[in-house]
């Protein structure tokens, strides 16, 4: 009798396990079939953790290449089981990034943050975004750049001598992501730091450690953060970056805003304007704009933003034009002869090299440093054109590397062809290296001025080489945005002697 009820109880005890599973099941297969329901075509979704495994093993600039050739412009995905829409066309990144950007104001997830990345103006949105960029926005003008323009030029006369000792030593090779590593280090720290580095010895200083760290994070907490549910980051409180290096910086950045208060002369750096900035304060109750400046905190939070943001980007692209130029001799001959008859010491003289204007577009085109964007949906929207509906808090990828690689967009995607930007513009939204609307990449002519600079530099003086090393099929760093090379080698030789 006895037997009887505990075989009884037990059969119901798997009974509803059975059950239960069955219906998870029913769940998950049911949340993956959101994609499918409305015909968008899409990878298949791993039982209950959707596509973010493919994230993680292999390069987001590959595999955006693959589902963009394989799916189409418009390919759905599943962040654990949220919906996740990539967006390759035109019409619908102009309607998602400008025309209803309303339903779109923020970028890269806001999920849990340190107090210095609260404000962090990557991660704002509504009206604190709106202040922050137009408390920012005069920081690049044309006027502030020039200001700006000798410390760079302090920044790579030092990077010369670096080559020219590099030069003299037997192979003359080195590996360039590591050297415009710290040529751009120099440069943000000169210019948001007011720090002078030693970026070229090999020891480095706890302040360069902080940097490093800050700057490198960790590929995998990253990548944990763009993909898993905003409830678990939140629910195990991890921070985009190592938040014991960003207090340094902070403290460094308070005590260095201080002492500026008490300075008669000024130093023309990024710091400094920041200090400096005015602009009118959005208020959207009132029409009447009262001036306010930024807080001590919110120029911390600017500095650390603009080192984070423009430190590995900028390297990544000068590291990409080295690459090219390398191996298409002929462009790099061309460059020479317009860099060589100019004084491109000069601000105006340089912004207007137009063959080295191409170089540098060209490079970011086919090879761009960040190979994604995001958007996210704060409303459910309809896609304008179809029948495709998003729910509030859809995550949008704007996939840049398989944009610019689409035959559609651009002739021979595969070419290095500088003349390409000379006698045409690419089509609209084609051409995204620093993104689009009104959240478009700030540092975008801080980054321009600094690359022009450096490169016309360095072509002037010497000539970039391949090595047996140099391969014509590169690998790229897993687990980032960005489009970094594993394992580059470049040589140099100076154009005279
Ligand atoms: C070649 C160098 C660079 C590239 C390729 C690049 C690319 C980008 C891209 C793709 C975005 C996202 C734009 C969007 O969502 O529409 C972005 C945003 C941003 N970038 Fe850059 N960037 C570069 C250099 C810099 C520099 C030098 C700085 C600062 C000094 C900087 C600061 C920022 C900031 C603060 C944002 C967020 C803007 C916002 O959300 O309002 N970037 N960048």
């Amino acid at each position: 009798m006895i037997g009887t009820t505990q075989l009884k109880s037990s059969h119901l005890i798997l009974l509803c396990i059975i059950i239960f599973i069955a219906f998870l099941i029913f769940l998950v297969k049911r949340k993956h079939s959101f994609w499918k329901c409305q015909g968008v075509k899409g990878p298949k979704p791993t039982f209950f953790i959707g596509n973010t495994l493919e994230n993680l093993v292999s390069h987001l600039a590959k595999l955006h290449d693959n589902y963009y050739r394989k799916y189409g412009k418009i390919y759905g995905t599943f962040d654990g089981l949220k919906p996740h829409l990539n967006i390759g066309d035109t019409e619908l990144i102009r309607d998602i990034c400008i025309k209803d950007f309303s339903v779109f104001p923020a970028s890269f997830h806001a999920i849990y943050l340190s107090p210095v990345e609260e404000n962090f103006l990557t991660k704002l949105y509504g009206p604190k975004w709106k202040r922050m960029r137009s408390l920012l926005s005069p920081t690049f003008t044309s006027g502030k750049m020039k200001k700006m323009f000798t410390l760079i030029k302090g920044c790579t006369q030092d990077a010369l001598k670096a080559l020219e000792k590099l030069s003299k030593t037997q192979s003359s090779s080195f590996d360039p992501r590591k050297f415009w590593g710290r040529y751009n280090m120099d440069v943000i720290a000169k210019c948001c730091f007011a720090a002078n580095l030693d970026v070229y010895s090999d020891e480095e200083s706890i302040l360069q450690q902080n940097f490093t760290k800050v700057v490198t994070g960790d590929p995998i907490r990253f990548l944990f953060i763009f993909s898993v549910p905003e409830w678990l980051t939140k629910a195990l409180k991890i921070s985009g970056f190592p938040v014991k290096n960003i207090e340094y910086l902070r403290d460094l950045t308070l005590a260095l805003i201080e002492k500026r208060k008490n300075r008669k002369d000024k130093v023309e750096d990024l710091l400094q304007i920041l200090i400096d900035s005015e602009s009118p304060e959005v208020d959207d109750d009132s029409k009447d704009a009262t001036k306010v400046r930024l807080t001590s905190e919110e120029i911390v939070s600017a500095s650390v933003v603009f080192l984070i943001a423009g430190f590995e980007t900028t390297s990544t692209l000068l590291t990409w034009a080295c690459y090219r130029l390398a191996l298409n001799q002929n462009v790099q001959e061309k460059l020479f002869e317009e860099v060589s008859a100019a004084d491109v010491q000069n601000y105006d003289v340089l912004s207007g090299l137009t063959y080295l204007d191409a170089v540098i577009n060209e490079t970011l085109r086919i090879d761009p440093p960040v190979v994604v964007f995001q958007r996210t949906a704060h409303e459910d929207y309809t896609l304008p054109g179809t029948n495709i509906s998003i729910p509030k808090n859809t995550r949008i990828t704007i996939p840049i590397h398989a944009i610019h690689h689409d035959p559609d967009n651009y002739n021979d995607p595969e070419e290095y062809k500088p003349e390409r930007f000379i006698y045409q513009s690419p089509k609209p939204f084609t051409f995204l290296p620093f993104g689009a609307g009104p959240r478009i990449c700030i540092g975008m002519r801080f980054a321009l001025m600094n690359a022009k600079l450096v490169l016309a530099t360095l072509v002037r003086n010497y000539k970039i080489l391949p090595t047996h090393e140099t391969s014509k099929d590169l690998k790229f760093e897993k687990g980032t945005i960005l489009l970094s090379p594993h394992n580059l080698k470049m040589r140099i030789q100076p154009r005279s002697g």
